[in-house]
């Protein structure tokens, strides 16, 4: 079972050491067990002869590194060690008395130090209390100025555990290896100019002791690709005909944002959703039935700006005919009497984009309130601060709380790492993305992604949430696998959307 899902603060997984201690595990054997697997994973990335520099920090971060040290010298590694500090822990001092008597090299002045060809950060883990300054402060800004390759053990040195904010300075790392479990600060958005690669490092912590502290339904979980696909309408059931797929009406586009709707579409029909209706402006129409011929294309009479007057939906078909309905990309703010209109419908809505906007100026909490049935926002930083312009937004994973609990949505805020709270407070982060999806157009596959995979979920025990997790995985890692053949700038929105499909194929 693997431990990728769970993300813990500094004092949970004190809490969780703890335990392991409390049941038997001598701390320097968990030390020497944890230096022996971080050992085991540089030797693919290091190779031999190289000469190496290890941070030596006071507490058992430092610890860690030492017995690294310790190992790489033994097979053969060029080792030199930092360790600036007066006073170390016990176990941290024990270690470092036997790598001088190894003589393997130690210095105390950056002035001092020889060149390397790899640096371990060994200086802070989660036992970072407060700013790093003065003499380490330097020398943190001297090694990330050398622009050699830095490996960060558990996370990288200055970096709040919990937040992720750098605390004075912080290590630049090209690898972070997280140990046992990931910790929250890797997860935030204002780490990631210093996390580099990240991986976690398994050191077999019992899910016993896991459970025990942060229960047995996180709060705070991780998006994987495990969890992602177990949420896909895959395989599908072999007696099965279109409706039973789900029925989505997307609401999009006007003359000013064709494209808009075409890419929404897309999105749609790549998640593999039954029927598909797109309500677009009359002067569209003609248009999503060239792009999407297998969609139903509904012409709505339109406003003299080209934009949908009204949803004006074909005979004995009403909102309560679809099993979801995706309102918002390209819709423009022109008209804004459509908004109160669809937020009556009773099934899972997903408000984006414009309708975003519309709905901030006719007033978010009183609106969502009404609703029946589930919704989700998708809204990006700006659109969520308007929709939510009274709610503390420091916090990114706080505020997606408070946002989902006082509207009753569920809130997936875009960004580098897109972050999903439905109203009980649970949240799912997704790890991993690309800059590549910083460009217009991309926000829209997305709604339609997701709108899709929501119509088919239907009566099926599928929490609404875990959808809403999987679609934002998928759209992710379909711009992860576009910029590997692609490069970060050759994601367009459309590209994107032929991306979809290799995502589950791999
Ligand atoms: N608990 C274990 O046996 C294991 C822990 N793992 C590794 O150890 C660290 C956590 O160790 P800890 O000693 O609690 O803290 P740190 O090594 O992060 O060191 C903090 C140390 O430094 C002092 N300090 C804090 N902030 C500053 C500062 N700004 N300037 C100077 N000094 C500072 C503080 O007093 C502490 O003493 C964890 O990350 C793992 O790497 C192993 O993974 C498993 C065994
Ligand atoms: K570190």
């Amino acid at each position: 079972m693997t431990k990728e899902k769970f993300i813990v603060t500094a004092s949970q997984m004190r809490e969780i050491e703890a335990r392991i201690f409390t049941a038997g595990m001598p701390v320097a054997a968990l030390m020497e067990k944890v230096g022996g697997l971080i050992f085991q994973r540089l030797q693919a990335i290091i190779s031999p002869g190289k000469c190496v520099g290890i941070l030596v920090g006071p507490g058992h971060n430092g610890g860690d590194a030492l017995v690294v040290a310790r190992e790489l010298h033994f097979r053969g590694y060029q080792v030199w060690i930092y360790q600036p500090f007066s006073k170390l822990k016990e176990l941290t001092s024990q270690h470092f008395q036997y790598t001088q008597s190894l003589k393997i090299p130690c210095y105390q002045e950056i002035s001092q130090l020889p060149s390397y060809d790899f640096l371990i950060d060994g200086l802070f883990g989660f036992g970072l209390e407060r700013e790093i300054t003065d003499s380490i402060a330097a020398a943190v800004n001297y090694f990330n100025n050398k622009n050699q390759p830095i490996i960060s053990i558990d996370i990288p040195s200055g970096l709040h555990t919990d937040t992720g904010e750098v605390l004075g300075t912080a290590i630049q790392a090209t690898y972070t290896f997280c140990l046992g479990l990931w910790k929250q600060g890797l997860l935030q958005e204002q780490a990631l100019p210093y996390i580099g690669q990240a991986e976690l490092i398994d050191f077999d912590i019992p899910l016993a002791d896991i459970q025990a502290v942060i229960g047995d339904i996180p709060k705070i979980k991780r998006i994987t690709q495990t969890t992602a696909l177990s949420t896909l309408p895959l395989p599908r059931p072999l007696i099965t005909h279109k409706y039973k797929q789900g029925h989505l009406l997307l609401i999009c586009g006007s003359r000013r944002y064709a494209g808009g709707a075409i890419l929404t579409g897309l999105g749609a029909r790549a998640s593999g959703v039954g029927m598909l209706s797109i309500a677009v402006p009359e002067s569209l129409k003609m248009l999503l039935v060239s792009q999407l011929p297998e969609a139903l294309i509904i012409g709505c009479p339109e406003t003299e700006t080209g934009a949908i007057a009204s949803v004006q939906l074909p005979e004995n078909i009403d909102l309560n005919s679809f099993t979801a309905i995706a309102c918002g990309p390209g819709l423009t703010k022109d008209n804004i009497s459509i908004i109160p209109e669809i937020i009556q419908c009773e099934c899972p809505l997903i408000l984006d984009a414009d309708a975003l906007n519309i709905l901030a100026q006719i007033g978010t909490i009183p609106r969502l309130k009404q609703r029946k049935s589930a919704t989700v926002l998708t809204p990006h930083t700006g659109e969520f601060k308007r929709l939510f312009p009274n709610i503390d937004h420091t916090d990114r994973i706080k505020a997606i709380q408070t946002a989902a609990q006082e509207s009753g949505a569920i809130v997936l805020l875009k960004g580098a790492r897109t972050a999903i709270s439905n109203p009980q407070g649970n949240v799912w982060i997704n790890p991993e993305s690309t800059p590549a999806l910083a460009r217009g157009g991309s926000g829209d596959v997305l709604t339609g992604l997701l709108g899709g995979l929501l119509a088919q979920i239907m009566n099926k025990e599928i929490l609404i949430e875990d959808i809403v997790a999987t679609a934002a995985w998928w759209h992710s890692q379909a711009g992860i696998l576009a910029a590997q053949t692609r490069t970060e700038l050759g994601v367009d929105a459309f590209t994107l959307t032929q991306y979809l499909m290799p995502v589950l194929k791999k």
